[in-house]
């Protein structure tokens, strides 16, 4: 029960709203609604509720609300990946990013040359530093947004280059313009209340104009290192896929669709989720020394201590993997994903959900959920792996009941490049660090 207006937008913890909606999910179960200002959100709490919805029933619950004025503005009009609605615009880009981004062969052979650069730029940062204990958060986020420009334009940044410093300014004002309680937030039920609030109002137009920075620059950049490009040398940058299919796809995809996905789907959707969960991992990793020895036992065994660790180690690595299953569990990152929306009323677990009301998935109470995880608030890679130390398979209930990426047609566009990513960088670390 909430209060007027307002409604329950008050009772939910600003910065942790996935926790109050576990809270409110032992009265209410794994269905139930909550009213934020004019919005009525359904919250999906449970296994079964969520796999209904994203994987029976993903069809009719892959559309986004578009209600939210701070997203509308910041996307000109939603024209990104994550907030489009599910059209044949929003395929045609995913499927472009993915081809880029993926996956195949080739493209499997990239995400590991640039992430094994990357690993090596912050071991030898990690390396370099004398003190006993410092904070990586800095060189973790930075290492992390390089590997997303190498992806984007080919080439990595100094920290004091101009287009690196927007790109971190960017990413670090959306994550706050993003949020459903984050500032600003009633700007979305009142937009007219951006003539009085003007300072919170500015700050996202500073974003906006921000971004649009960013644009041009991208578009300075890539068209320099065109120049650079030998031949019949293939170009694998992401922006460059994306022009191709401004060409080929006529009308339907424009400059300002590449601006809104470079921006926020790549950027902004590949920097903070992955640097979020490396810094976690470092933090867990300090307070389980018997983690990091098994760990570091099954490295020397496969890699031993001089050669680089690879991607075609990682099937005889069940303990790392095991590792990395466990962090995403354990961090769970993107606690309530992006919001989903059914374009018409759909049952799910019994209770039907009007057309156009948003659906918010709580991925972290899946995650944390007492009464089927055993400890779930401990780091126990153990829990993915049987009895014979080898990894549970894909039908396992505990690797069905892990969706840190979501699952269905709204699927997570960067999943294979963040575990990819984050694969290597635990890999290597236990290599050559005691932390
Ligand atoms: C640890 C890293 C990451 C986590 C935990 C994560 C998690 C998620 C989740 C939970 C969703 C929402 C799924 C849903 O709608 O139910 C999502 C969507 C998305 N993610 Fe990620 N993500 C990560 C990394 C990345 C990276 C590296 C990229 C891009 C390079 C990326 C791009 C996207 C995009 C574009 C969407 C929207 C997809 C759509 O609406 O069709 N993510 N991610």
């Amino acid at each position: 029960r909430g209060w007027p207006v307002v409604g329950n937008l008050f009772q939910v913890r600003r910065e942790r709203p996935e926790l109050t909606f576990i809270e409110w999910a032992k009265d209410l179960g794994p269905v139930f609604s909550v009213k934020m200002l004019h919005k009525e959100l359904v919250i999906l709490s449970s296994f079964d509720a969520i796999y209904e919805a994203l994987v029976i029933k993903g069809n009719s619950f892959s559309e986004r609300p578009q209600k939210n004025f701070r997203s509308s503005v910041i996307s000109d009009k939603y024209l990104n990946i994550g907030n489009s609605r599910a059209n044949s615009t929003w395929r045609k880009l995913k499927k472009v990013c993915h081809k880029k981004i993926k996956m195949y062969d080739t493209g499997m052979k990239r995400i590991e040359v640039i992430s094994t650069g990357m690993v090596k730029n912050l071991l030898g940062i990690f390396g370099s530093t004398t003190q006993k204990s410092f904070n990586p958060k800095e060189a973790i986020y930075n290492t992390v947004m390089n590997t997303i420009t190498s992806l984007a334009l080919g080439k990595t940044y100094s920290t004091e280059d101009e287009i690196f410093k927007k790109l971190v300014q960017f990413d670090q004002g959306l994550s706050t313009a993003f949020a459903i309680t984050g500032r600003g937030a009633e700007l979305d039920i009142f937009p007219w209340l951006r003539f009085f609030r003007k300072k919170t109002y500015k700050v996202i137009q500073d974003l906006v104009e921000l971004r649009n920075q960013i644009w041009e620059l991208i578009k300075e950049e890539s068209s320099q290192e065109d120049q650079l490009l030998q031949g019949d040398e293939e170009d694998v940058r992401l922006v460059s896929a994306l022009r191709e299919a401004l060409v080929e796809e006529g009308c339907e995809i424009t400059e300002e669709h590449l601006r809104a996905v470079a921006t926020i789907d790549v950027v902004f959707a590949g920097t903070a989720t992955t640097s979020h969960t490396l810094c976690i991992y470092l933090n867990v990793i300090s307070k389980h020394p018997n983690v990091q020895a098994k760990l570091q036992e099954e490295v020397d065994a496969i890699v031993g201590s001089e050669r680089i660790v690879s991607l075609t180690d990682k099937r005889d690595m069940p303990y790392t993997q095991a590792t990395l299953l466990e962090l995403l569990r354990y961090s769970s990152v993107a606690p309530l994903g992006a919001p989903h929306m059914p374009l018409e009323d759909t049952v799910i677990q019994g209770k039907t959900i009007p057309a156009g009301f948003s659906v918010l998935i709580n991925y972290y109470h899946l995650h944390h959920d007492e009464e089927f995880w055993k400890n779930p608030f401990e780091f126990e890679p153990e829990r993915f792996l049987d009895e014979d130390g080898g990894l549970v398979s894909v039908s396992h209930p505990n690797r069905r009941h892990l969706m840190p990426f979501g699952a269905g047609p709204r699927v997570c566009m960067g999943e294979i490049l963040a575990k990819t990513r984050i694969f290597l960088i635990i890999a290597s670390l236990a290599q050559k660090f005691e932390i």
